[in-house]
């Protein structure tokens, strides 16, 4: 079963324009898990521009499902995870000024690295999966770190996919699952991943256990509402 791990990222973004509580984030979360969704994710970044650290310390209180925590592992943001202690860590490469995560690890260059952070986490009992692109040398290098997963980085495939080139969009992510099978790992995806796009990658992509999404889940629900949004990501997931 592909578990759906549903971002919230952009409903902070929403609150934070006004400076108030709305909407609020602790009952968004649990309402969306009681949707259906198996599992949130946040990515509080340095500069919190939506998710805030306090409000990573304060879904730990209400989140019943699995709680994912992204991020690129600076010491904050080490620390953060180790005080919440999170169903999962998801590292990720990105730059602080990024607008949004752009880049997987490179995992034969960085590998000493992340063997070492990923050591802290799984010795706290937290899952640990790394942000990859769909290269087989960078999928094969995270089975050489430690981690527990990957989880690809598909907006790639949602860029072809949406400009119906929809084989070529996801023969590399195919070709990486397998590769991850065969090394081991357990398998994630996100970004720009949508109603649109899900079902195709679903049924091409084996093995696959949880996919984050965020940004058009929640575009899509202002159209669509929330609640039924989370059963149609969770109809396509079936
Ligand atoms: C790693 C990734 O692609 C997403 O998890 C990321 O959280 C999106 O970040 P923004 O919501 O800041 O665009
Ligand atoms: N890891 C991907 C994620 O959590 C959400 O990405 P997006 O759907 O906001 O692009």
């Amino acid at each position: 079963m592909t578990k759906l791990s549903v971002n919230i990222n952009k409903l902070a973004t929403l609150r934070n324009s006004r400076g108030g509580n709305a909407p609020d984030l602790l009952k968004a979360a649990k309402d969306i898990e009681s949707f259906g969704a198996q599992g949130i994710t946040v990515h509080p970044r340095p500069d919190e521009r939506h998710i805030k650290y306090q409000d990573t310390l304060d879904l730990k209180e209400v989140v019943t499902t699995e709680y994912n925590i992204e991020g690129n592992p600076i010491p904050k943001f080490i620390d953060l995870v180790l005080k919440v202690k999170p169903t999962q860590v998801t590292l990720v490469p990105d730059a602080e000024d990024a607008i949004t995560s752009n880049a997987g690890w490179d995992t034969l260059k960085h590998k000493d690295f992340l063997v070492d952070v990923i050591k802290i986490f799984k010795n706290e009992g937290i899952r640990t999966s790394i942000f990859v692109d769909p290269v087989i040398e960078m999928v094969e290098g995270a089975a050489k770190t430690g981690t527990d997963r990957i989880e690809l980085y598909t907006e790639s495939y949602a860029q072809k996919f949406a400009m119906g080139q929809t084989d070529e969009a996801v023969k590399p992510f195919t070709d990486a699952a397998i590769a991850a099978q065969k090394s081991g790992l357990g398998l994630n995806a996100g970004h720009d991943l949508s109603l649109d796009n899900i079902k195709f990658f679903k049924e091409n992509v084996p093995d696959l256990l949880e996919v984050s999404i965020g940004h058009a889940l929640i575009c899509e629900s202002i159209y669509l509402g929330l609640e039924n949004v989370v059963n149609m990501y969770l109809n396509r997931l079936r």
